[in-house]
């Protein structure tokens, strides 16, 4: 019997119970006469999805043969005193492999599904969630040669822009023990930079891979929206979702980026991107450019002006971190480069459209647990984050996450056409940044308008906790919704303000047209070679 057909057995266990407990959820009743119809179609409906739900799953699979999960294991304290690692392993192929990322030992963020490890998510609302196939990031990476040793710290189901949120507990950044690495791709910020790690994969919604970055000193690159599959990771937000490469150097960076990025003919978003075959020779193009004596002659980079203005506007905000920045910028004229500065109003607008689009886009994942976009869905998360609807789930459910349903329901209430316009005005956002990129190469800002935060301590309210990382997306969320290819790479040090003995990173954010990745990496390149920011 199927929906097409309504004839309704005797056996058949709904009831009025049921149809009463879908009412209640809605908030509305049916007229006592409309009951016994819609019964019987609820019915008819529940019969026939038992033969959906009888069928085995259907996931990718993964070649465990050719790249076996050996020394899965929960890493002890002692191998894990600044709490990155979520899980350690060592996969690599078993075929003599000297492919680009050969003797490249790679940490995955813990949102990215590795088959046969353990998949965290910073989170203690659900245990046991075990993938069962690769993320397609992680499948390249092998096929490339590298050695994958771990999944690497996410900070609470990837909402949180600091580092103290994840269920394992806080991350702390390399350069000061108690402050924050950054997130929510944590546990790549410090294991990369700590060198535990050569290179990894971080996750980025609203700057998840240039804030870790930025606060320790590495080149993340959030690539072109589309660029890199988003297969096989636990989303947030299906316009906002991006992965990328976090690594110590700009070459690093690109031979990564070379190595994951292509279509997989999976995740639709990737619809218009270029197949792996048909890339661009990032690390190729980089090496040829190495001796050149003006290696960016005729290149134009854009400073833009409110980028720098949050630095100036108080609280957190540090105006040290803007003036760095500018001091860096500048240095790219002794390269052939012209920096001017640029005015982008609407820019400021940027962070707020990306806050309509997080909070009411998210609630699908975060509230019904969807877990992909066509071609693939990873069935087991769903079914582990529909936990949260228990009582005991949403108990379990931490400040973060919990921030967001509220505000998420909230605004689908009181706003409903919000998230289109939001939507709407990022259209519009995106063509005035594209109008300043037909005029710039490059467009240069502030990762972050302030310096590492100190860990809010567990029993701290919620406002405190949170408080630690307002104003901190201000310059990375509006490309995440726009798509922009945007790279943090390290521009220099900054002292922290309370205490002139630590010193920080600060990172210097390059946005580029959509998939021109290349002109970034020119830029982020060309400056590397010819100065040191741990001298600057
Ligand atoms: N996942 C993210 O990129 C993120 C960043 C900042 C705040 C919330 C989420």
């Amino acid at each position: 019997m199927s929906v097409t057909s309504l004839a309704v057995s005797a056996s058949n266990p709904i009831s009025n119970y049921d149809l009463r407990k879908v009412l209640d959820k809605l908030g509305h009743k049916l007229k006592p006469e409309e009951e016994p119809d819609y019964l019987v179609l609820l019915q008819a409906l529940d019969e026939s999805v038992e033969s959906v739900m009888n069928l085995p799953d259907y996931e990718p699979t993964s070649d465990i043969e050719r790249f076996p999960r050996k020394n899965v294991n929960y890493p002890k304290p002692e191998e894990n005193t600044h709490g990155g690692w979520a899980w350690k392993c060592t996969i690599q192929d078993t075929k003599l492999n000297n492919g680009p990322l050969s003797g490249r030992e790679i940490v995955i963020k813990d949102n990215i599904a590795v088959s046969g490890v353990d998949c965290l998510l910073g989170t203690s609302m659900f245990t046991g969630w075990k993938p069962t196939a690769d993320a397609t990031v992680v499948t390249r990476i092998l096929e490339a040669g590298g050695t994958i040793t771990g999944k690497a710290v996410c900070e609470n189901l990837s909402l949180g822009a600091t580092s103290f949120s994840a269920a394992t507990g806080p991350v702390h950044n390399p350069f000061a023990r108690g402050y924050s690495t950054g997130g929510s791709s944590s546990g790549c910020g410090l294991l990369i930079a700590s060198g535990e790690a050569d290179m990894g994969m971080g996750g980025d919604q609203g700057g998840s891979v240039r804030i870790p970055a930025s606060w320790c000193g590495l080149f993340g690159f959030k690539p072109t929206f589309g660029l890199v599959p988003y297969t096989g990771i636990a989303p947030l937000e299906p316009t906002i979702d991006h992965t990328g490469p976090m690594t110590r150097t700009c070459l690093d960076n690109a031979i990564l980026l070379k190595s994951i990025a292509g279509r997989d003919d999976l995740d639709d978003r990737c619809a218009g991107a270029p197949l792996p075959s048909e890339l661009p020779d990032y690390p190729g193009t980089l090496f040829a450019m190495k001796d050149a004596d003006m290696p960016l002659k005729g290149f134009k980079i854009g400073m833009v002006k409110e980028g720098f203005e949050i630095c100036k506007k108080g609280g957190l905000n540090d105006p040290r971190v803007g003036v760095k920045v500018q001091e860096a910028a500048e240095k790219w004229r002794e390269l052939g480069a012209v920096v001017e500065d640029v005015s982008i109003p609407m820019h400021d607008l940027g962070a707020t459209l990306w806050v309509c689009i997080a909070r009411m886009g998210s609630l699908p994942v975060l509230w019904g647990g969807m877990s992909g976009r066509s071609g693939y869905q990873m069935t087991e998360l769903t079914k582990k984050m529909h936990n949260i609807r228990t009582e005991e789930g949403w108990d379990n459910t931490p400040w973060s996450p919990k921030n967001m349903i509220l505000n998420g329901t909230y605004l689908w209430d009181k706003h409903p056409e919000l998230y289109g316009k939001a939507i709407n005005q990022i259209r519009r956002l995106r063509a005035i940044y594209d109008e300043a990129l037909s005029r710039y190469n490059v467009l240069v800002m502030p990762t972050i308008p302030y310096l590492p935060t100190t860990h809010a301590p567990r029993e701290a309210s919620v406002l405190e906790k949170i408080s630690r990382s307002l104003g901190q997306i201000f310059n990375t969320s509006p490309f995440n919704a726009t798509g922009h290819p945007s790279l943090s790479m390290p521009v220099g040090m900054l002292p922290a303000r309370e205490d002139k003995n630590i010193r920080f990173p600060v990172g210097l954010q390059i946005t580029g047209r959509h998939m021109d990745e290349m002109s970034i990496y020119k830029a982020a390149f060309a400056w590397e070679a010819k100065f040191d920011w741990k001298e600057l």
